[in-house]
């Protein structure tokens, strides 16, 4: 009975740099301002030559981010723009997710991406006084205006909420609420991910893992908020046990998100591999599927170029 389908994004992820601006302080990921080399052209090319053959389909550009305001922005902006440029070039789809961006940043980054992305995380403005309290890059207004913009632009868009830092279960209701009212104008998401809060070795906030046996339950709500065109993805290296993984599908999840060698953002939480992955979720009737980070509804928002290399992805095995 293999009639439900799951996705996933063979993917990997490429890190222009780690240092940030801001402190979120359940970061695992960044370092001080000027504290991290820029990864080079050569150095990219050298891990896309090797990520060639591998069944790769998505790179996923992942950064911390220098102030809108520094000298350093447009080096930086440029580094992100020619790494997805050299991807493109290699046979490979970029999906660049780099904090807030300009509206001519993002425009310009529509000509050499399939889609964009940015976690709402949660709207709240509580938040601003607790985990955001230095991370302007935070504002709840700055990144709902990213998905406002992200749709005028029509540029494919991913985002989502992170759960347990500090928020209401109102507040998931609100941000979703929020995600929605901006796809029925625009219709440009295409795929929510819930993230549960899980804490690493790097942070300062000292909060427990979210409750994984409460995410079906956000699934379920998060699925009766949503336009039925959005897919919600959860990241099954979060969600480590099997069972509560089938529960997430039960209640409406139905993408994985980008599995890779090495998750970026939580590093201490590897992936399993795609084959174990499917050896849990077949037996009990879900078949996983791989997916570019392009869903086929936006195909016709590309670029002809673009719309050549999804074409020549999707014929691959
Ligand atoms: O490996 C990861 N991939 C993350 N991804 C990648 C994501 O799983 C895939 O790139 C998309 O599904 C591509 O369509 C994100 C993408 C976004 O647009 C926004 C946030 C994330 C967060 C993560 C993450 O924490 N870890
Ligand atoms: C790239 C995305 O990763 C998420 N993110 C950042 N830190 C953590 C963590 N400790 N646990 C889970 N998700 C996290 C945020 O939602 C960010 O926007
Ligand atoms: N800095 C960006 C953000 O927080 C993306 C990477 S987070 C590890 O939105
Ligand atoms: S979560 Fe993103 S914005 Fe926040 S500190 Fe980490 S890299 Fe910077």
């Amino acid at each position: 009975m293999n009639n439900r389908f799951v996705t996933y994004s063979p993917a990997y992820t490429v890190v222009p740099t780690y240092e940030c601006f801001n402190r979120c302080t359940y970061c695992n990921f960044r370092t001080d301002p000027g504290k991290s080399p820029w990864l080079t052209l050569t150095a990219a090319q050298s891990i896309f030559k090797a990520l060639q053959n591998q069944n790769v389909c998505e790179i996923l550009i992942l950064s911390g981010e220098v102030h809108p305001n520094s000298p350093r922005r447009q080096a930086w902006f440029e580094r992100i723009y020619d790494l997805c440029e050299l991807a493109l070039s290699m046979g490979f789809l970029p999906h660049t997710n780099v904090g807030p961006l300009s509206l001519e940043e993002m425009q310009r980054l529509k000509n050499v991406n399939v889609s964009l992305g940015l976690m709402l995380e949660q709207l709240t403005p509580a938040l601003l006084k607790t985990v955001h309290r230095h991370a302007p890059s935070k504002l709840p207004l700055v990144r709902s205006q990213q998905l406002q913009w992200a749709g005028e632009l029509k540029i494919p868009f991913t985002t989502g909420l992170l759960l347990g830092i500090g928020e209401t279960e109102d507040d998931w209701w609100e941000t979703l609420e929020a995600i929605a009212q901006l796809h029925q104008r625009y219709h440009h998401i295409q795929e929510v991910i819930l993230q549960p809060h899980s804490p690493g070795s790097q942070q300062t906030f000292d909060a427990p893992p979210f409750n994984p046996h409460k995410l079906p339950e956000v699934i379920f709500q998060a699925r009766q908020i949503l336009p039925s065109d959005i897919t919600i993805q959860i990241p099954p290296n979060l969600v480590k046990d099997s069972q509560w993984l089938l529960a997430c599908l039960e209640a409406g999840a139905r993408d994985l998100g980008g599995i890779g060698p090495k998750d970026e953002v939580n590093p201490d939480y590897p992936h399993l591999q795609v084959q174990v992955l499917k050896e849990i979720l077949q037996p009990a009737g879900w078949e996983l599927i791989p997916r570019l980070p392009v869903y086929p509804q936006f195909d016709n928002w590309l670029s002809v170029e673009l719309q050549t290399a999804v074409q020549s992805l999707a014929l691959r095995p």
